[in-house]
Protein backbone atom coordinates (compact mmCIF):
# COMPACT_ATOMS: atom_id res chain seq x y z
CA UNK A 1 0.00 0.00 0.00
CA UNK A 2 3.10 2.16 1.35
CA UNK A 3 4.35 1.84 -2.26
CA UNK A 4 1.33 2.35 -4.53
CA UNK A 5 0.38 5.54 -2.51
CA UNK A 6 3.90 7.08 -3.20
CA UNK A 7 3.38 6.25 -6.83
CA UNK A 8 -0.10 7.96 -6.93
CA UNK A 9 1.20 10.85 -5.24
CA UNK A 10 3.91 11.42 -7.61
CA UNK A 11 1.85 10.62 -10.20
CA UNK A 12 -0.36 13.84 -10.10
CA UNK A 13 2.66 16.02 -11.07
CA UNK A 14 1.80 16.08 -14.61
CA UNK A 15 4.84 15.64 -17.46
CA UNK A 16 7.12 13.32 -15.36
CA UNK A 17 8.86 11.07 -17.10
CA UNK A 18 8.11 7.30 -16.60
CA UNK A 19 9.56 5.12 -13.61
CA UNK A 20 8.81 3.89 -10.40
CA UNK A 21 9.73 5.75 -7.24
CA UNK A 22 10.07 2.82 -4.46
CA UNK A 23 9.38 3.53 -0.57
CA UNK A 24 8.69 7.14 0.89
CA UNK A 25 12.00 8.51 1.99
CA UNK A 26 14.15 5.74 0.89
CA UNK A 27 12.88 5.36 -2.57
CA UNK A 28 15.30 2.50 -4.14
CA UNK A 29 17.86 3.71 -2.92
CA UNK A 30 18.37 -0.28 -1.39
CA UNK A 31 17.80 -1.55 -4.87
CA UNK A 32 20.61 0.86 -6.63
CA UNK A 33 23.33 0.47 -3.94
CA UNK A 34 23.06 -3.47 -4.07
CA UNK A 35 22.12 -4.07 -7.76
CA UNK A 36 24.19 -0.76 -9.37
CA UNK A 37 24.58 -0.95 -12.58
CA UNK A 38 22.02 -3.44 -13.19
CA UNK A 39 19.42 -1.61 -11.90
CA UNK A 40 19.94 0.91 -14.10
CA UNK A 41 19.74 -1.10 -17.15
CA UNK A 42 16.96 -3.08 -15.83
CA UNK A 43 15.15 0.10 -15.71
CA UNK A 44 16.43 1.66 -18.70
CA UNK A 45 14.91 -1.63 -20.34
CA UNK A 46 11.22 -1.08 -18.98
CA UNK A 47 11.20 2.84 -19.42
CA UNK A 48 13.66 4.00 -21.67
CA UNK A 49 16.92 6.03 -20.84
CA UNK A 50 15.70 8.88 -18.85
CA UNK A 51 13.44 7.68 -15.84
CA UNK A 52 12.52 8.99 -12.86
CA UNK A 53 13.56 6.98 -9.70
CA UNK A 54 13.76 8.68 -5.56
CA UNK A 55 17.67 7.64 -4.65
CA UNK A 56 19.61 8.67 -1.83
CA UNK A 57 16.99 10.79 -0.32
CA UNK A 58 16.08 13.08 -3.50
CA UNK A 59 13.56 12.34 -6.06
CA UNK A 60 15.62 12.04 -9.46
CA UNK A 61 15.95 11.67 -12.63
CA UNK A 62 18.57 9.30 -14.42
CA UNK A 63 19.66 10.13 -17.73
CA UNK A 64 21.32 7.62 -19.66
CA UNK A 65 21.10 9.02 -23.26
CA UNK A 66 24.56 10.29 -24.63
CA UNK A 67 22.33 13.77 -26.32
CA UNK A 68 20.08 14.50 -23.32
CA UNK A 69 23.76 13.57 -21.21
CA UNK A 70 25.81 16.37 -23.23
CA UNK A 71 22.76 18.90 -22.95
CA UNK A 72 22.60 18.93 -19.61
CA UNK A 73 26.12 19.37 -18.90
CA UNK A 74 26.77 22.05 -21.47
CA UNK A 75 23.51 24.12 -20.08
CA UNK A 76 24.25 24.81 -16.32
CA UNK A 77 23.29 28.23 -17.30
CA UNK A 78 19.26 26.96 -17.86
CA UNK A 79 19.29 26.42 -14.23
CA UNK A 80 21.34 23.26 -14.64
CA UNK A 81 23.54 22.82 -11.71
CA UNK A 82 25.55 20.69 -9.40
CA UNK A 83 23.63 18.75 -7.17
CA UNK A 84 26.16 16.97 -5.29
CA UNK A 85 24.34 15.70 -1.32
CA UNK A 86 24.32 18.02 1.12
CA UNK A 87 26.91 15.82 3.26
CA UNK A 88 29.46 17.08 0.80
CA UNK A 89 28.97 20.31 0.30
CA UNK A 90 28.71 20.20 4.24
CA UNK A 91 32.17 18.93 4.59
CA UNK A 92 33.68 20.47 1.52
CA UNK A 93 33.04 24.18 2.49
CA UNK A 94 30.25 26.46 0.93
CA UNK A 95 33.43 27.85 -1.17
CA UNK A 96 34.08 24.88 -2.49
CA UNK A 97 33.49 24.90 -6.50
CA UNK A 98 30.67 22.36 -6.57
CA UNK A 99 28.23 24.71 -4.32
CA UNK A 100 29.13 28.24 -6.13
CA UNK A 101 27.48 28.91 -9.79
CA UNK A 102 27.25 31.61 -11.86
CA UNK A 103 29.87 34.23 -11.83
CA UNK A 104 31.25 33.23 -8.47
CA UNK A 105 32.06 29.70 -10.28
CA UNK A 106 33.70 31.59 -13.26
CA UNK A 107 36.34 33.22 -11.26
CA UNK A 108 36.81 30.24 -8.42
CA UNK A 109 37.61 27.85 -11.46
CA UNK A 110 39.80 31.19 -13.50
CA UNK A 111 41.65 31.10 -10.46
CA UNK A 112 42.13 27.28 -10.29
CA UNK A 113 42.85 27.06 -13.86
CA UNK A 114 45.81 29.33 -13.27
CA UNK A 115 47.27 27.26 -10.49
CA UNK A 116 47.58 23.98 -12.71
CA UNK A 117 48.00 25.83 -16.52
CA UNK A 118 50.29 23.48 -18.75
CA UNK A 119 52.90 26.27 -17.76
CA UNK A 120 52.38 25.72 -14.26
CA UNK A 121 52.83 21.89 -15.04
CA UNK A 122 55.77 22.41 -17.11
CA UNK A 123 58.08 24.75 -14.36
CA UNK A 124 56.45 23.54 -11.11
CA UNK A 125 54.06 20.88 -10.94
CA UNK A 126 55.77 18.18 -12.85
CA UNK A 127 59.00 18.65 -11.06
CA UNK A 128 57.84 18.54 -7.50
CA UNK A 129 55.34 15.14 -8.49
CA UNK A 130 58.50 13.75 -10.33
CA UNK A 131 60.55 14.15 -7.11
CA UNK A 132 57.39 12.99 -4.65
CA UNK A 133 57.07 9.59 -6.30
CA UNK A 134 60.68 9.35 -7.23
CA UNK A 135 60.61 8.91 -3.10
CA UNK A 136 57.48 7.42 -2.40
CA UNK A 137 58.49 4.25 -5.00
CA UNK A 138 61.93 3.91 -2.99
CA UNK A 139 62.76 0.30 -0.97
CA UNK A 140 59.49 -1.32 -2.44
CA UNK A 141 61.71 -4.32 -3.62
CA UNK A 142 61.13 -7.49 -1.93
CA UNK A 143 58.09 -6.34 -0.12
CA UNK A 144 54.32 -6.88 -0.44
CA UNK A 145 53.01 -4.25 -1.23
CA UNK A 146 49.12 -2.84 -0.59
CA UNK A 147 48.87 -0.97 -3.81
CA UNK A 148 45.68 0.27 -3.29
CA UNK A 149 47.28 2.46 -0.04
CA UNK A 150 49.99 3.83 -1.48
CA UNK A 151 48.00 4.82 -4.21
CA UNK A 152 45.86 6.71 -2.04
CA UNK A 153 49.03 8.02 0.00
CA UNK A 154 50.61 9.43 -3.12
CA UNK A 155 47.74 11.21 -4.45
CA UNK A 156 46.90 13.32 -1.62
CA UNK A 157 50.96 13.46 -0.33
CA UNK A 158 51.63 14.65 -3.83
CA UNK A 159 48.57 17.10 -4.33
CA UNK A 160 49.99 18.62 -0.46
CA UNK A 161 53.22 18.89 -1.95
CA UNK A 162 52.00 21.19 -4.68
CA UNK A 163 49.62 23.41 -2.47
CA UNK A 164 52.04 23.71 0.33
CA UNK A 165 55.64 23.12 -0.87
CA UNK A 166 58.14 21.84 2.08
CA UNK A 167 55.82 22.60 5.03
CA UNK A 168 53.62 19.58 3.31
CA UNK A 169 56.42 17.48 5.26
CA UNK A 170 55.78 18.85 9.11
CA UNK A 171 51.92 18.91 8.40
CA UNK A 172 51.55 15.60 6.64
CA UNK A 173 51.27 13.76 9.33
CA UNK A 174 48.54 14.76 11.32
CA UNK A 175 46.76 15.67 7.99
CA UNK A 176 46.62 12.44 6.46
CA UNK A 177 44.07 10.75 9.13
CA UNK A 178 42.04 13.80 8.85
CA UNK A 179 41.33 13.72 5.42
CA UNK A 180 40.83 10.18 5.39
CA UNK A 181 38.20 10.55 7.60
CA UNK A 182 36.55 13.80 6.06
CA UNK A 183 36.39 12.12 2.40
CA UNK A 184 34.29 9.11 4.25
CA UNK A 185 32.26 11.94 5.66
CA UNK A 186 31.49 13.46 2.07
CA UNK A 187 29.84 9.94 1.26
CA UNK A 188 27.88 9.54 4.17
CA UNK A 189 24.10 10.81 5.28
CA UNK A 190 23.96 13.83 6.65
CA UNK A 191 23.14 12.43 10.42
CA UNK A 192 24.87 14.79 12.93
CA UNK A 193 24.90 12.41 16.03
CA UNK A 194 28.21 11.42 17.79
CA UNK A 195 30.03 8.64 16.60
CA UNK A 196 28.59 8.88 12.61
CA UNK A 197 30.51 9.30 9.72
CA UNK A 198 28.98 12.72 8.85
CA UNK A 199 30.26 14.01 12.09
CA UNK A 200 33.69 12.30 12.15
CA UNK A 201 33.74 14.24 8.49
CA UNK A 202 32.65 17.26 10.28
CA UNK A 203 35.23 17.34 12.60
CA UNK A 204 38.09 16.44 10.65
CA UNK A 205 37.02 19.68 8.22
CA UNK A 206 37.78 21.61 11.55
CA UNK A 207 41.30 20.27 11.94
CA UNK A 208 41.81 20.53 8.17
CA UNK A 209 40.94 24.19 8.15
CA UNK A 210 43.11 25.02 11.48
CA UNK A 211 46.05 23.66 9.92
CA UNK A 212 45.33 25.51 6.72
CA UNK A 213 45.01 28.63 8.43
CA UNK A 214 47.53 28.72 10.55
CA UNK A 215 49.46 28.41 7.75
CA UNK A 216 48.37 30.97 5.94
CA UNK A 217 48.80 32.98 9.08
CA UNK A 218 52.64 32.17 9.54
CA UNK A 219 52.63 32.85 5.55
CA UNK A 220 51.41 36.57 6.02
CA UNK A 221 53.64 37.28 8.97
CA UNK A 222 56.91 36.08 7.22
CA UNK A 223 56.44 37.89 3.86
CA UNK A 224 58.57 35.59 2.26
CA UNK A 225 57.10 34.79 -1.29
CA UNK A 226 56.56 30.93 -2.11
CA UNK A 227 56.50 29.26 -5.89
CA UNK A 228 53.66 26.70 -4.27
CA UNK A 229 49.67 26.67 -4.88
CA UNK A 230 48.99 28.34 -1.78
CA UNK A 231 51.38 31.11 -2.67
CA UNK A 232 49.66 31.83 -6.10
CA UNK A 233 46.07 31.76 -4.42
CA UNK A 234 47.26 34.12 -1.50
CA UNK A 235 48.80 36.38 -4.43
CA UNK A 236 45.98 36.39 -7.01
CA UNK A 237 45.89 40.25 -6.26
CA UNK A 238 49.20 40.47 -7.82
CA UNK A 239 48.34 38.31 -10.91
CA UNK A 240 45.04 41.19 -11.58
CA UNK A 241 42.78 39.27 -10.71
CA UNK A 242 39.97 39.28 -7.83
CA UNK A 243 41.57 38.73 -4.41
CA UNK A 244 40.27 35.41 -2.84
CA UNK A 245 39.46 35.62 0.93
CA UNK A 246 40.86 33.30 3.45
CA UNK A 247 37.98 31.10 3.82
CA UNK A 248 37.93 30.96 -0.25
CA UNK A 249 41.53 30.11 -0.69
CA UNK A 250 40.93 27.15 2.34
CA UNK A 251 38.01 25.46 0.39
CA UNK A 252 39.95 25.82 -2.86
CA UNK A 253 42.87 23.89 -1.57
CA UNK A 254 40.63 21.24 0.19
CA UNK A 255 38.60 21.25 -3.42
CA UNK A 256 41.72 20.24 -4.60
CA UNK A 257 42.87 17.53 -2.75
CA UNK A 258 39.04 16.22 -2.71
CA UNK A 259 38.63 16.28 -6.40
CA UNK A 260 42.38 14.83 -7.56
CA UNK A 261 42.33 11.94 -4.59
CA UNK A 262 40.45 9.38 -5.06
CA UNK A 263 40.21 9.95 -9.14
CA UNK A 264 44.12 10.01 -9.19
CA UNK A 265 44.52 7.08 -6.70
CA UNK A 266 42.02 4.35 -8.47
CA UNK A 267 43.03 4.99 -12.05
CA UNK A 268 46.48 4.26 -10.62
CA UNK A 269 45.76 1.06 -8.86
CA UNK A 270 42.89 -0.24 -11.60
CA UNK A 271 46.32 0.85 -14.20
CA UNK A 272 48.53 -1.62 -11.82
CA UNK A 273 45.66 -4.36 -12.20
CA UNK A 274 44.92 -4.62 -15.68
CA UNK A 275 49.06 -4.25 -16.36
CA UNK A 276 49.08 -7.10 -14.75
CA UNK A 277 46.57 -9.07 -16.33
CA UNK A 278 48.09 -7.88 -19.65
CA UNK A 279 51.30 -8.82 -20.19
CA UNK A 280 51.20 -7.48 -23.87
CA UNK A 281 50.57 -4.13 -22.58
CA UNK A 282 53.12 -4.04 -19.85
CA UNK A 283 55.60 -5.16 -22.10
CA UNK A 284 54.55 -2.21 -24.42
CA UNK A 285 54.35 0.43 -22.34
CA UNK A 286 57.88 -0.93 -20.38
CA UNK A 287 59.23 0.06 -23.82
CA UNK A 288 58.04 2.94 -23.60
CA UNK A 289 59.36 4.17 -20.19
CA UNK A 290 63.17 2.49 -20.59
CA UNK A 291 63.52 4.64 -23.54
CA UNK A 292 62.78 7.81 -21.78
CA UNK A 293 65.23 6.55 -19.18
CA UNK A 294 67.48 5.53 -21.95
CA UNK A 295 67.49 8.98 -23.24
CA UNK A 296 68.66 10.58 -19.37
CA UNK A 297 70.66 9.96 -16.70
CA UNK A 298 69.10 7.66 -13.65
CA UNK A 299 68.75 11.20 -11.56
CA UNK A 300 67.52 13.33 -14.00
CA UNK A 301 63.67 14.10 -13.22
CA UNK A 302 60.48 13.73 -16.37
CA UNK A 303 60.02 16.41 -18.16
CA UNK A 304 57.53 17.84 -20.28
CA UNK A 305 58.86 16.25 -23.36
CA UNK A 306 59.10 13.06 -22.03
CA UNK A 307 55.60 13.37 -21.00
CA UNK A 308 54.41 14.69 -23.91
CA UNK A 309 56.11 11.40 -25.67
CA UNK A 310 54.63 8.75 -23.61
CA UNK A 311 52.01 7.98 -25.72
CA UNK A 312 51.07 4.54 -25.60
CA UNK A 313 51.19 5.42 -21.36
CA UNK A 314 47.96 8.22 -21.97
CA UNK A 315 46.35 5.20 -23.65
CA UNK A 316 46.79 2.94 -20.74
CA UNK A 317 45.66 5.68 -18.59
CA UNK A 318 42.03 6.46 -21.02
CA UNK A 319 41.46 2.72 -21.09
CA UNK A 320 41.44 1.76 -17.72
CA UNK A 321 39.33 5.08 -16.48
CA UNK A 322 36.90 3.76 -19.32
CA UNK A 323 37.04 0.10 -18.70
CA UNK A 324 36.90 0.42 -14.47
CA UNK A 325 34.79 3.55 -14.41
CA UNK A 326 36.34 5.41 -12.30
CA UNK A 327 33.43 7.88 -12.62
CA UNK A 328 29.68 6.47 -13.29
CA UNK A 329 28.36 10.03 -13.31
CA UNK A 330 27.65 13.19 -12.38
CA UNK A 331 24.86 14.55 -10.50
CA UNK A 332 22.94 17.84 -11.40
CA UNK A 333 19.81 19.64 -9.71
CA UNK A 334 17.15 22.03 -11.30
CA UNK A 335 17.10 25.59 -10.23
CA UNK A 336 13.72 25.60 -11.47
CA UNK A 337 11.11 23.67 -13.52
CA UNK A 338 12.18 22.83 -16.93
CA UNK A 339 11.46 20.85 -19.51
CA UNK A 340 14.14 18.46 -20.46
CA UNK A 341 13.74 16.01 -23.23
CA UNK A 342 9.88 16.47 -23.66
CA UNK A 343 9.21 15.86 -20.07
CA UNK A 344 8.40 18.33 -17.13
CA UNK A 345 11.40 18.29 -14.76
CA UNK A 346 10.03 19.92 -11.26
CA UNK A 347 12.50 22.56 -9.46
CA UNK A 348 14.88 20.82 -6.83
CA UNK A 349 14.80 17.94 -8.43
CA UNK A 350 18.17 15.80 -8.79
CA UNK A 351 19.34 14.72 -12.61
CA UNK A 352 21.44 12.24 -12.57
CA UNK A 353 24.07 11.87 -15.60
CA UNK A 354 24.29 8.24 -15.55
CA UNK A 355 27.64 8.20 -17.97
CA UNK A 356 28.57 4.77 -17.19
CA UNK A 357 27.18 2.65 -20.06
CA UNK A 358 28.29 5.16 -22.51
CA UNK A 359 31.25 3.51 -21.65
CA UNK A 360 30.57 -0.14 -23.02
CA UNK A 361 28.54 1.20 -25.95
CA UNK A 362 29.97 -1.52 -29.13
CA UNK A 363 29.61 1.36 -31.36
CA UNK A 364 32.18 3.92 -29.93
CA UNK A 365 34.56 1.05 -28.65
CA UNK A 366 34.28 -2.60 -30.43
CA UNK A 367 34.40 -5.34 -28.05
CA UNK A 368 33.68 -3.22 -25.11
CA UNK A 369 34.82 -5.20 -22.30
CA UNK A 370 38.09 -5.78 -23.44
CA UNK A 371 40.91 -3.94 -22.03
CA UNK A 372 42.98 -2.39 -25.20
CA UNK A 373 44.72 0.70 -24.87
CA UNK A 374 45.39 0.59 -28.60
CA UNK A 375 42.22 1.66 -29.22
CA UNK A 376 43.15 5.46 -28.21
CA UNK A 377 46.29 6.00 -30.20
CA UNK A 378 43.64 6.79 -32.89
CA UNK A 379 43.39 10.73 -31.30
CA UNK A 380 39.92 11.51 -32.45
CA UNK A 381 38.65 9.02 -29.37
CA UNK A 382 39.92 11.39 -27.19
CA UNK A 383 37.75 14.41 -28.80
CA UNK A 384 34.37 12.50 -29.87
CA UNK A 385 31.49 13.91 -28.48
CA UNK A 386 30.76 11.28 -26.09
CA UNK A 387 33.60 11.08 -23.68
CA UNK A 388 32.50 11.46 -20.59
CA UNK A 389 35.70 10.36 -18.32
CA UNK A 390 36.32 14.28 -17.23
CA UNK A 391 33.14 15.77 -17.15
CA UNK A 392 31.64 17.92 -20.09
CA UNK A 393 30.49 21.36 -20.27
CA UNK A 394 31.53 24.43 -17.99
CA UNK A 395 32.16 21.82 -15.30
CA UNK A 396 34.96 19.36 -17.46
CA UNK A 397 37.64 18.26 -15.13
CA UNK A 398 40.22 21.17 -14.89
CA UNK A 399 43.05 18.70 -13.63
CA UNK A 400 42.65 16.36 -16.74
CA UNK A 401 45.94 17.10 -17.85
CA UNK A 402 47.21 17.15 -13.99
CA UNK A 403 45.92 14.07 -12.76
CA UNK A 404 47.16 12.57 -16.10
CA UNK A 405 50.66 13.82 -15.54
CA UNK A 406 50.61 11.97 -11.81
CA UNK A 407 49.68 8.83 -12.66
CA UNK A 408 52.13 8.35 -16.07
CA UNK A 409 55.06 9.63 -13.31
CA UNK A 410 54.04 6.86 -11.02
CA UNK A 411 53.67 3.99 -14.08
CA UNK A 412 57.14 5.41 -15.13
CA UNK A 413 58.62 4.70 -11.60
CA UNK A 414 56.99 1.55 -11.19
CA UNK A 415 57.17 -0.23 -14.45
CA UNK A 416 61.11 0.82 -14.77
CA UNK A 417 62.09 0.22 -10.96
CA UNK A 418 60.17 -3.20 -10.41
CA UNK A 419 58.27 -6.01 -12.04
CA UNK A 420 54.84 -7.59 -9.79
CA UNK A 421 53.24 -10.43 -9.23
CA UNK A 422 49.44 -10.21 -7.33
CA UNK A 423 49.61 -12.16 -3.96
CA UNK A 424 45.83 -12.83 -4.51
CA UNK A 425 42.79 -13.58 -2.80
CA UNK A 426 41.73 -9.52 -2.84
CA UNK A 427 38.66 -8.72 -4.56
CA UNK A 428 38.00 -5.64 -5.85
CA UNK A 429 34.20 -3.89 -5.98
CA UNK A 430 33.35 -2.15 -9.01
CA UNK A 431 29.80 -0.19 -7.80
CA UNK A 432 29.09 2.68 -6.32
CA UNK A 433 32.95 3.11 -5.90
CA UNK A 434 35.61 1.15 -7.57
CA UNK A 435 37.81 -0.26 -4.43
CA UNK A 436 39.22 -3.42 -2.41
CA UNK A 437 37.39 -3.76 0.42
CA UNK A 438 40.82 -5.30 1.85
CA UNK A 439 43.48 -3.83 0.01
CA UNK A 440 44.99 -5.12 -3.38
CA UNK A 441 48.29 -7.06 -2.45
CA UNK A 442 51.31 -6.82 -4.70
CA UNK A 443 54.83 -8.66 -4.24
CA UNK A 444 57.49 -6.90 -5.96
CA UNK A 445 60.83 -7.17 -7.00
CA UNK A 446 63.03 -5.32 -8.60
CA UNK A 447 63.35 -4.95 -12.25
CA UNK A 448 66.83 -6.13 -13.59
C1 LIG B 1 42.12 10.71 -13.47
C2 LIG B 1 41.86 11.78 -12.79
C3 LIG B 1 40.56 12.57 -12.78
C4 LIG B 1 39.29 12.24 -13.22
C5 LIG B 1 38.83 10.93 -13.86
C6 LIG B 1 38.45 13.40 -12.96
C7 LIG B 1 37.10 13.46 -13.28
C8 LIG B 1 36.32 14.60 -13.12
C9 LIG B 1 34.94 14.72 -13.53
C10 LIG B 1 34.10 13.63 -14.19
C11 LIG B 1 34.53 15.98 -13.25
C12 LIG B 1 33.15 16.60 -13.53
C13 LIG B 1 32.32 16.78 -12.29
C14 LIG B 1 30.97 17.42 -12.58
O1 LIG B 1 30.67 17.75 -13.71
O2 LIG B 1 30.19 17.61 -11.61
C15 LIG B 1 35.63 16.66 -12.61
C16 LIG B 1 35.60 17.96 -12.13
C17 LIG B 1 36.62 18.52 -11.40
N1 LIG B 1 37.89 18.03 -11.23
FE1 LIG B 1 38.57 16.26 -11.88
N2 LIG B 1 39.20 14.37 -12.36
C18 LIG B 1 40.50 13.90 -12.24
C19 LIG B 1 41.57 14.59 -11.69
C20 LIG B 1 41.52 15.82 -11.11
C21 LIG B 1 42.63 16.49 -10.47
C22 LIG B 1 44.06 15.96 -10.34
C23 LIG B 1 42.17 17.67 -9.99
C24 LIG B 1 43.00 18.69 -9.24
C25 LIG B 1 43.06 19.92 -9.46
C26 LIG B 1 40.75 17.76 -10.35
C27 LIG B 1 39.91 18.82 -10.05
C28 LIG B 1 38.59 18.91 -10.46
C29 LIG B 1 37.74 20.05 -10.12
C30 LIG B 1 38.13 21.24 -9.26
C31 LIG B 1 36.50 19.80 -10.70
C32 LIG B 1 35.24 20.68 -10.64
C33 LIG B 1 35.24 21.65 -11.80
C34 LIG B 1 34.07 22.62 -11.79
O3 LIG B 1 33.09 22.39 -11.08
O4 LIG B 1 34.17 23.61 -12.52
N3 LIG B 1 40.41 16.62 -11.03
N4 LIG B 1 36.72 15.80 -12.56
Amino acid sequence: LLLRWNEVRFSKKKGLPPGTMGWPIFGETTEFLKQGPNFMKNQRARYGSFFKSHILGCPTVVSMDPDVNRYILMNEGKGLVPGYPQSMLDILGKCNIAAVHGSTHKYMRGALLSLISPTMIRHHLLPTIDHFIRTHLCNWDSQIVDIQLKTKEMALLSSLKQIVGPESGSISGAFMPEFFKLVLGTLSLPIDLPGTSYRRGFQARKSIVAILRQLIVERKESKESHLDMLGYLMNTEESNRCKLSDDEIIDQVITILYSGYETVSTTSMMAIKYLHDHPKVLQQLREEHLAIRARKKPEDPLDMDDLKSMRFTRAVIFETSRLATIVNGVLRKTTQEMEINGFVIPKGWRIYVYTREMNYDPCLYPDPFSFNPWRWLDKSLESQNYLFIFGGGTRQCPGKELGIAEISTFLHYFVTRYRWEEVGGDTLMKFPRVEAPNGLHVRVSHLN
